[in-house]
């Protein structure tokens, strides 16, 4: 049954404004100990990364993944006499997107006993907001906590000429019916590889129009040479130290002019230069708080600069976190805070172990006094962050790179190794190459950083997250023994290599 909006002023215990994957495991969190939550969505129920981001992106990639895995084995390859078959990738992304229907998460979100309200939020005043919704205006108000998980929107650069073609954002990338001859991609961070990826799969003439020097600039180095390297081996072109300095429509497709030779033509233009969080239209400005920016948070995603200790923020908006699987771990932070905090069993001195939600125990004393690590402290969101990138070869890093680790002033080691020299990536692929990197902290023995590189390498990059979070000494890590012949056998090569 499709939620709409009641009566005139409701009020809730917890009121989550965005029902992307975020809010809904906020709602879900705050909401298992018995407090009252309402969730407040715009538009989709799963947000960006279900309709409009990871998930299609990621069935777009897939097929060109496994025609490149079945054409490095010998035995396999012969099999494969076609490429990509894109009305069937489409068609597959499109059940993966439950062709942008939201009705299993609805059914979801009313089966959690979360109250979901249709419509845009934006503050009036502390606690207290107005939804408008399909049929008419709402005034909610929130008895304990308002949490702002309303993500991210791409920007698009002020370049003469682009706003007005107008170009695509990843919106339209992971939703396109029709693949484009030629396609300019403006930006080499995550969205802009993965994408020139898919669409050269689909047969599109892709240019990368990269401004500085380097692709994936938050990742080591070695990182983004192996990606420009596949996508250039590919038929991508990448183009460093260019940017778009006007673009205009002519008979014969878009032209970008770069300020240097002649024109890019193409006859699509993707941006993808980074997102800006979606606070301009919230009414932040009745809180004291500044439109269009993020909503910076301590580690128990508590709004800095917001009196009352009522506001919180999680997922893309804080900009903390961009990534799904972060912003999840910041909303079961959050979701606990709120339910150690303003569930009155939390407190209770008859109830020695607080508020229970399933097996979980919470206490609003814990709470106060909780230190690093705790399940009330988004700890992990400094020390060790995960990311994956889908291209050909995968790149897999969580935590400090060597750059950011010095610049942190710690003393690292760098130890790095060839995957190719590993026996499990000899049977996976005939020319498998890549390599992958552990960045050491020399004075406490640990592991601060890891970067893998290669072929299906995103499966390998949990291990080094669990020894990083664990802060597993080199030494200890030296007695878990990877089997025999997996890519993950370079743990072993890698601690060799650091003279163990
Ligand atoms: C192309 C692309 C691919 C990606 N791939 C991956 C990936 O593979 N893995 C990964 O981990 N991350 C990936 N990401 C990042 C990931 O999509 C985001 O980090 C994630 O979606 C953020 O979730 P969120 O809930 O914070 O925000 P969103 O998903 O943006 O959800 C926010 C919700 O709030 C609603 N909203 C906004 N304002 C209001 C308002 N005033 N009132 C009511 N509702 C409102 C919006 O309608 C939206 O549904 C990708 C991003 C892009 C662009
Ligand atoms: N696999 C994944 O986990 C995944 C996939 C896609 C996106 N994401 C998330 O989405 C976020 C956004 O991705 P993104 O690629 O849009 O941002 P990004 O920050 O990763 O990269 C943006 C790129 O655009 C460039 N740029 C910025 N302004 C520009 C301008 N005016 N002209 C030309 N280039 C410009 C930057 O130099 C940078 O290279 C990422 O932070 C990422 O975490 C994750």
């Amino acid at each position: 049954m499709e939620p709409v909006m009641a009566e005139q002023g409701r009020e809730f215990d917890v009121v989550v404004i965005g029902g992307g994957a975020v809010g809904e495991n906020v709602a879900d969190r705050a909401g298992r100990t018995g407090l009252s939550v309402a969730l407040v969505e715009d538009a989709l129920v799963g947000g960006e990364c279900s309709y409009w981001a990871c998930m299609p992106s990621k069935a777009l990639l897939r097929p060109g993944a496994a025609l490149a895995a079945a054409r490095g084995v010998p035995g396999a390859a012969a099999a494969v006499t076609g490429d990509v078959d894109v009305a069937a990738a489409f068609a597959r992304r499109d059940v993966v997107t439950h062709q942008w229907d939201d009705s299993s998460q609805v059914d979801w979100v009313e089966s959690t006993g979360i109250t979901l309200l249709r419509g845009r939020a934006r503050f009036t005043g502390e606690r207290a907001l107005t939804i408008d919704g399909p049929d008419g205006s709402v005034q909610v108000t929130a008895r304990h906590a308002v949490i702002v998980a309303t993500g991210s929107a791409a920007v698009v650069p002020r370049i003469e000429g682009l706003a007005e073609l107008p170009p695509w954002t990843s919106r339209e990338a992971t939703s396109a019916q029709q693949v484009p001859a030629r396609l300019a991609v403006l930006g080499g961070g995550v969205v802009g590889v993965e994408m020139a990826t898919a669409f050269a799969d689909f047969g599109s003439a892709v240019t990368l129009l990269v401004r500085g020097d380097r692709l994936l600039t938050n990742a080591e180095p070695f990182a983004g040479e192996a990606v420009a390297a596949a996508l250039r081996e590919l038929g991508v072109t990448v183009l460093f130290g260019t940017e778009a300095q006007s673009v205009r429509r002519e008979s014969d497709g878009v032209h970008l002019s770069t300020g240097a030779g002649a024109d890019v033509v193409v006859d699509e233009v993707l941006v993808a230069a980074g997102r800006r969080p979606r606070t301009a239209d919230l009414g932040l400005e009745t809180l004291g708080l500044e439109p269009g920016k993020p909503l910076t948070v301590d580690d128990a995603l508590q709004v800095t600069g917001a009196d009352g200790g009522w506001l919180f923020a999680v997922g893309d908006v804080s900009g903390r976190t961009a990534t799904t699987h972060q912003g999840k771990y910041d909303a079961r932070v959050v979701g606990d805070v709120i339910a150690a905090r303003f569930d009155p069993r939390s407190s209770a001195d008859d109830s020695p172990d607080g508020a229970t939600a399933g097996d979980r125990s919470l206490s609003a004393d814990d709470e106060r006094a909780a230190a690093p690590w705790s399940r009330y402290r988004a700890t992990a969101d400094v020390a060790a962050v995960p990311q994956v990138v889908f291209t050909r070869p995968e790149v897999a890093y969580v935590g400090l790179s060597e750059e950011a680790a010095r610049e942190k002033g710690l003393d690292v080691r760098v130890i790095g190794y060839d995957l190719e020299n590993v026996a499990g990536a000899t049977v996976l692929a005939e020319d498998y190459a890549g390599r992958a990197q552990i960045v050491v902290d020399e004075a406490r023995g640990v592991i601060v950083g890891a970067t893998f590189v290669g072929p299906e390498v995103a499966e390998m990059l949990h291990a080094a997250t669990v020894a990083i979070v664990g802060e597993v000494p080199l030494d200890r890590l030296w007695h878990a023994v990877p089997s025999y012949p997996t890519v993950s056998e370079v743990w072993l090569r890698l601690l060799e290599t650091a003279g163990l």
